[in-house]
């Protein structure tokens, strides 16, 4: 007699609200510290006064709203997700599904993926979104490797481009993730993976993006004012963090957490919908070249502090990481003991 194993008991989960570090890049004296106390504690901190001008930011959010808001015979013409295009519910090639639909797009200006595909996505100027877009990487590049030189600073390292170069390597694999989430009308959709009572406004929401951790260096985020994202800090708690238009919340990778030998935290998030707005996020992933060795710069391994990972390259840390699932906690295969 076959014995059906019984469904997994949904963890109890605490809603926690927290002050999240805020640094004013305009403040350049004291922003190194602070950045480095953020991406100790948190992982994750908001960027404030970061000089990406809204002229660049608006097109490339208002044409991919209209690109989700087409009818899905239309959007499917840019997909099917592997590696890059449009994807609908199912994340990654493991069994992952969020209530979510996806734009992923290549975004090395050298292998310009987003050329290729704009015609698929944005029919009134193809060429007009694709030039867009590329600045708006091209900006949110700028800003990343900024913030990762005053994070260079903050831990006096000798080579205060120890992190930036790996990020304007001209092969560079970073990637841009346009999400959408559309707000959770269909309560009951038998598809909806987990859904719980928003008790702050009444009303269901749904995971659109599980639990996990970026596997890249450092994340970049913008969304449209609608909020969803939350950081968990302790197994099953969770802090929301509120949509900001006019800044970037940034996150440390798990390639950074190698890189600093454990010091800074790739912080696990996660998305939710909710019953009310869709919600739109602008997610840049800045990943080192393929072949790139990730090690950590000398004066983070010391005798107090020896090395937790071995040295391995992005390709290998990207192919594990896209043979697990989205939750798995990938970087503590790379441990030294
Ligand atoms: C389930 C998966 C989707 C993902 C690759 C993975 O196997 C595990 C990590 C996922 C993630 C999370 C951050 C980024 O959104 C992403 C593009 C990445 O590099 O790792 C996604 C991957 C994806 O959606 O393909
Ligand atoms: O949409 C969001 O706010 C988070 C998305 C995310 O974590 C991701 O794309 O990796
Ligand atoms: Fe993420």
């Amino acid at each position: 007699m076959v014995v059906p194993t019984p469904a997994p008991r949904a963890r109890p989960e605490k809603i926690q609200a927290v002050e999240l570090p805020v640094i004013d890049l305009s403040r350049r004296y004291e922003a190194p510290g602070l950045i480095v106390a953020a991406c100790e504690t948190h992982g994750f901190f908001k960027v404030i006064n970061h000089g990406v001008p809204q002229e660049i930011i608006a097109p490339v959010e208002e044409q991919s709203l209209r690109f989700f808001n087409k009818p899905s015979s239309e959007k499917l013409k840019a997909g099917p997700m592997n590696p890059f295009g449009y994807g609908s519910k199912n994340i990654g090639f493991n069994g992952d599904i969020g209530e979510v639909e996806y734009l992923l797009l290549g975004a090395n200006p050298n292998l310009f993926d987003i050329s290729q595909r704009a015609k698929n996505i944005s029919d009134d100027d193809p060429a007009k979104f694709s030039y867009e877009v590329s600045e708006y990487i091209t900006a949110v590049r700028d800003l990343a490797c900024d913030i990762l030189e005053m994070m260079a600073e903050g831990l006096s390292l000798a080579n205060a481009s120890a992190f930036s170069e790996i990020i304007r390597a001209v092969d560079g694999d970073s990637v841009l993730r346009l999400n959408y989430y559309p707000r959770t009308g269909c309560a009951g959709d038998p598809r909806s993976p987990v859904l719980f009572r928003n008790k702050r406004r009444e009303g269901v929401s749904a995971v659109g993006f599980g639990e996990h951790s970026d596997p890249q260096m450092l994340t970049v985020l913008r969304s449209n004012g609608v909020d969803g994202l939350q950081i968990s800090l302790e197994d099953g708690v969770w802090i929301p963090v509120p949509s900001d238009p006019s800044a970037f919340w940034v996150n440390v990778g798990d390639t950074l957490q190698a890189m600093t030998n454990g010091r800074f935290m790739s912080v696990r998030h996660r998305a939710v919908t909710n019953p009310h707005e869709s919600r739109m996020s602008m997610v840049y992933f800045a990943a080192p070249p393929l072949h790139a060795q990730i090690m950590s710069p000398p004066e983070m391994v010391t005798p107090q502090r020896p090395a937790l990972y071995r040295p391995f390259t992005w390709a290998e840390y990207k192919s594990t990481t896209y043979s697990l699932r989205l939750g798995d906690t990938r970087l503590n295969l790379f441990k030294t003991a």
